[in-house]
């Protein structure tokens, strides 16, 4: 749901328009200055330092880069589960260091959808239910309608009444998939989404999220080891040591 009605809680003052070729339009993502520390068992650990990002309306965008350097962490911190220290963090027209736990919560219903390596279904729920969750605490009175209509958009029409437990890795990225485009978010984040699947259910996996996400205009970051699939994105954004090293754009 991209109407800021949608969403009266979750204010709009900080929409910064960037004018682009004469028109003016507003980046998904507008990241200065991003720091992040954590606590970790020998202290406090610098994780993110001085990120900037800008991705634009309906990029593909890869985030690639060793094992540790900061990909997981600086997707947190843009979906608005994990809070910078410092830095302004312009997401989806929301500056996320002005939110509290219940703005951020509101943020990520009306405009993230995100997939992860292992896909976080509830397993007591239904496939169904699984989808249709989200959309319920987002207010929607159609929501099983809509989760329906979702599960047989990633060819799973037949599998809805099934658990978790019930179905192939696949089929349960998938479920994933449905859940987390039901809403039309404006932004995707995936975190390795084919990590946990063999090659040919990860290619159909990934056919999948591209496909959708270009119908519904979704703007998409994703985190990749895989450089084929890196390299069939707009640009690949490279990260090392907690920094970026490269914003994948040609000079
Ligand atoms: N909760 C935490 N507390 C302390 N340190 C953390 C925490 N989470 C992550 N880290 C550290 O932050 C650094 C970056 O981790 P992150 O998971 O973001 O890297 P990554 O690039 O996604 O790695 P991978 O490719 O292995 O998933 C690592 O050194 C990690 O140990």
């Amino acid at each position: 749901m991209r109407d800021s009605a949608s969403a009266p809680s979750l204010s709009s003052s900080a929409d910064q328009p960037v004018s682009t070729a004469g028109e003016t339009t507003r980046l998904p993502i507008n990241v200065r200055g991003l720091k992040l520390s954590l606590k970790g068992p020998a202290g406090t650990v610098d994780i993110l330092k001085n990120i900037d990002l800008s991705i634009r309306a309906g990029e593909r965008v890869s985030l690639i880069g060793p094992s540790g350097s900061g990909k997981t962490s600086l997707l947190m911190v843009i979906a608005g589960l994990e809070q910078a220290q410092d830095g302004t963090i312009e997401i989806c027209g929301h500056n996320l260091r002005k939110l509290g736990e219940d703005g951020l919560a509101l943020f990520r219903r009306h405009h993230v959808g995100i997939v992860f390596q292992d896909f976080h279904l509830v397993p007591s729920m239904s496939a169904l239910e699984n989808v249709a969750l989200p959309m319920e605490f987002a207010g929607r009175t159609d929501a099983f309608e809509r989760a329906r209509e979702e599960l047989t958009a990633v060819g799973l029409g037949h599998r809805m009444d099934h658990y978790p437990g019930q179905l192939s890795g696949g089929e349960q990225q998938r479920v994933a998939l449905a859940r987390a485009l039901a809403t039309d978010p404006e932004l995707l984040l995936a975190d390795e989404p084919t990590g946990n699947l063999d090659g040919n259910t990860g290619e159909t996996i990934i056919q999948l999220l591209f496909d959708l996400a270009r119908k519904r205009g979704s703007t998409l970051l994703l985190i990749t080891h895989d450089e084929g699939l890196a390299a069939r994105c707009d640009r690949a954004i490279t990260m090392r040591d907690g920094v970026i090293v490269s914003t994948g754009e040609s000079a």
